[in-house]
């Protein structure tokens, strides 16, 4: 089955199914090829572009995203980051004087983290697009789903940093969170695909299994499920209990991709005031759907 137009032109019964395989399956995500057209694809690539030809470095506190335990980004830039357009650096970016290493268009990490709600290209994409709608009413997972924490990761060519292992689902409870993560170049393995622990959320993964050899005796055989390498426009939901990660892109292409992370809302989920993203009253999260969700199905299921 090819879902090209998003879910409202399946049956009740082929979502559902996807809903299952989201729940059920190995690695817990979940790929829709051609999610998004060309041109709308194209619109959010170009886009993304011109955000990096907007950066004024002048300005720019130097923040860059680091993800390490001993060295985690949490400046006030990055903090207060939630609802603005702000612009973190890969950490190899800047030399011992400050000075960037490469042109600021190869120097920056990520972009975020309100681009839903304050660019006219990605909020179009996010919050004003029947598909998206679609994929957020007829998965049920979230009751009244709201958006939050959107980003560009571009994954810079050679220095691309890596994405530690992790899952997206801490800012509620219970958990709610599913991550929309949109490829805007086609990915690799070596331009810093997207990665999942198989089995990370059962108890007993699966790795093995004892089979017959062309010989005629028998042996394991590894179970090799392989990594998806999504096409650009493809989107890929990931579930907030799966533990993912991304590789540093060493090759000589980048990686664009636009994701953004979706959560239940009072009264079905309480949002952690220790999360490091808050809502301000000038912008509260922004909601995905006109209409709640009268069913839903748990994500825990
Ligand atoms: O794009 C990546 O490399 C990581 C993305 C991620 O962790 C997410 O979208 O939740
Ligand atoms: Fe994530």
């Amino acid at each position: 089955m090819v879902m090209s137009k998003g879910l409202e032109y399946l049956t009740r019964g082929q979502v559902d199914q996807y809903q299952a395989k989201l729940l059920a399956c190995y690695r817990r995500y979940l790929r829709i090829p051609g999610f998004l057209g060309n041109d709308e694809t194209d619109a959010l690539l170009t886009r993304s572009k011109q955000l990096l030809d907007e950066f004024n470095i002048d300005d720019h506190p130097l923040t860059k995203f680091t993800t390490s335990d001993k060295n985690h980004v949490g400046d006030d830039y990055f903090l207060n980051s939630g609802d603005k357009i702000r612009y973190f650096l890969e950490e190899d970016a800047v030399d011992s004087s400050g000075k960037l290493t490469r042109d600021k268009q190869r120097a920056v990490n990520k972009i975020g983290h309100a681009l839903h709600e304050l660019d006219p290209v990605f909020r179009k994409v996010t919050l004003e697009n029947e598909k998206m709608k679609s994929v957020a009413r007829d998965l049920r997972f979230h009751n009244d789903p709201v958006a939050l924490q959107s980003m560009v990761i571009f994954k810079q060519p050679q220095i691309g940093g890596a994405v530690p292992e992790h899952n997206d689902s801490y800012y509620t409870s219970p958990p709610t969170a599913l991550g929309f993560w949109i490829a805007l170049e086609k990915c690799t393995h070596l331009n810093g695909a997207l990665s999942f622990l198989p089995g990370s959320h059962l108890t007993t993964p699966i790795t093995k299994r004892f089979v017959r050899t062309t010989g005629g005796g028998t042996g394991f055989e590894h179970l090799d499920v392989p990594e998806p390498t999504p096409e650009r426009g493809d989107l890929v939901l990931i579930h907030g209990s799966v533990l993912h990660k991304s590789e540093r892109n060493t090759s000589a292409r980048t990686r664009y991709a636009y994701t953004f992370h979706m959560i239940d809302s009072p009264p079905y989920a309480t949002y952690d005031e220790k999360n490091w993203l808050q809502p301000t009253p000038a912008m509260p999260f922004s909601r995905i759907l006109d209409a709640p969700n009268k069913t839903t199905v748990s994500m825990a299921a």
